[in-house]
């Protein structure tokens, strides 16, 4: 068993971190914090959680109680593992943080887009960015692990087989992408209200989104060259799930495309290549680690259009996370993560 710590208990990625943990053979969590809730036990605030942590409250986020964990989580806003991270590294804990202070490897682009100074700029070079279908070696050998952020996540796996193989033009890539209202956190903001965000559908940041060089950055490693990627996210009315449709203008006659995405991913066990003329459901994947593709080629001709559907929370976040703490630990990769989705 190792003994696992999470600051920032108290947001979705937090409470879907112990849910998915619930399950876990080899991990114990010993440490839970929340400035604002210390001392409320986890299973008043969450009683989907009650018979699996009855023993356990929020407390402070306190430096030597987080130490002594093998690994902490990090379900904090932007900024709070730069304060941390290097800490804890230092006493020989490892650090897996889902938020985005250590996804993009140029400090000064981070600042742009997150709007504050990198809190952490000699941590970059030693992170690795959590997606095991890109990194799973590099991940094996981590001490410090940025989670890729959602729209990141399926827009990097529907892409991939793409880019990696040069049949699409790198310079014209679209990705518009809808995400359920959970994505925007647990804090009560207007957007999120029933009266607004139900029975209606809005974009948003479609003239810069901080996803946006997140997502170039892994596309371009992938490519090999510069991606010219359009990124438009939009607020659907629905807790949990992405789906992104991706489109890619084909260079030349590409061949078997479902073949190319069947070969790409038959060895990763949280991607599901569906069927042919399939279009997956985000229903199909609420509560389960799994990214579902789907392939298409409209009428034979020069677009490819790809189809990605994630939980937000699970695959775009804690589940992903667990994945990348079952690979530094040498764990199963889907230790606690097997279930299959709720459905309906
Ligand atoms: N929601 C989603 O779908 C996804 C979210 N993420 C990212 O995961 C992270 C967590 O998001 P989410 O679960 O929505 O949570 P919230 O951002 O709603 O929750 C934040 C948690 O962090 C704690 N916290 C806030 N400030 C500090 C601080 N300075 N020091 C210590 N703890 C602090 C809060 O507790 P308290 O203030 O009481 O200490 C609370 O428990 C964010 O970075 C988010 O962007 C990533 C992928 C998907
Ligand atoms: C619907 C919604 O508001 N989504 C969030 C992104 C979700 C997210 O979790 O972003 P990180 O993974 O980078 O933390 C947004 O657009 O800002």
């Amino acid at each position: 068993m190792i003994k696992v710590g999470i600051v920032g208990g108290t947001g979705y990625t937090g409470v879907e971190l112990l849910r998915l943990l619930a399950q876990h053979p080899q991990v114990e969590v010993t440490l839970i914090t929340s400035r604002s809730e210390a001392g409320v036990a986890v299973s008043d605030m969450y009683p989907n959680l009650r018979g699996h942590y009855d023993d356990l409250a929020f407390g402070e986020p306190d430096p030597e109680r987080l130490a002594a964990c093998d690994a902490v989580f990090f379900a904090t806003p932007h900024g709070v593992a730069h304060a941390l991270a290097g800490d804890l590294l230092a006493r020989g804990t490892r650090v897996i943080d889902l938020s985005a202070d250590f996804r993009l490897k140029d400090a000064e682009e981070w600042a742009e887009w997150y709007g504050q100074p990198h809190g952490a700029p000699e941590l970059l070079e030693e992170a690795v960015y959590g997606l095991p279908e890109v990194n799973r070696e590099a991940i094996r050998g981590a001490r410090l692990i940025a989670v890729p952020g959602c729209y990141p996540t399926a827009v990097q796996l529907g892409l991939l087989p793409l880019l990696e193989s040069g049949l699409i033009d790198a310079q014209h890539v679209i990705a518009d992408c809808k995400s359920g209202v959970t994505g925007a956190g647990r804090g009560a903001k207007v957007p999120s209200l029933l009266a607004e965000a139900s029975e209606s559908m809005k974009a948003y940041g479609a003239s810069g989104h901080r996803h946006l060089p997140e997502i170039r950055q892994g596309l371009t490693r992938a490519a090999g060259q510069p991606v010219g990627l359009t990124f438009v996210p939009h607020l659907t009315p629905m807790i949990r799930g992405i789906h992104a449709t991706l489109y890619g203008r084909l260079n030349g006659e590409p061949g078997d495309l479902q073949a190319l995405f069947e070969r790409r991913f038959a060895d990763e066990p949280a991607v599901d290549v569906m069927p042919a003329g399939s279009h997956p459901e985000t229903r199909s994947v609420k509560g389960s680690d799994i990214c579902r593709l789907a392939v298409h080629r409209p009428g034979d001709g020069d677009t490819v259009v790809v189809l990605a559907v994630i939980d937000n929370l699970v695959k775009g976040a804690s589940g992903q996370a667990i994945q990348n703490l079952n690979l530094m630990f040498g764990f199963d990769e889907m230790a606690g993560l097997g279930a299959p989705a709720l459905m309906p």
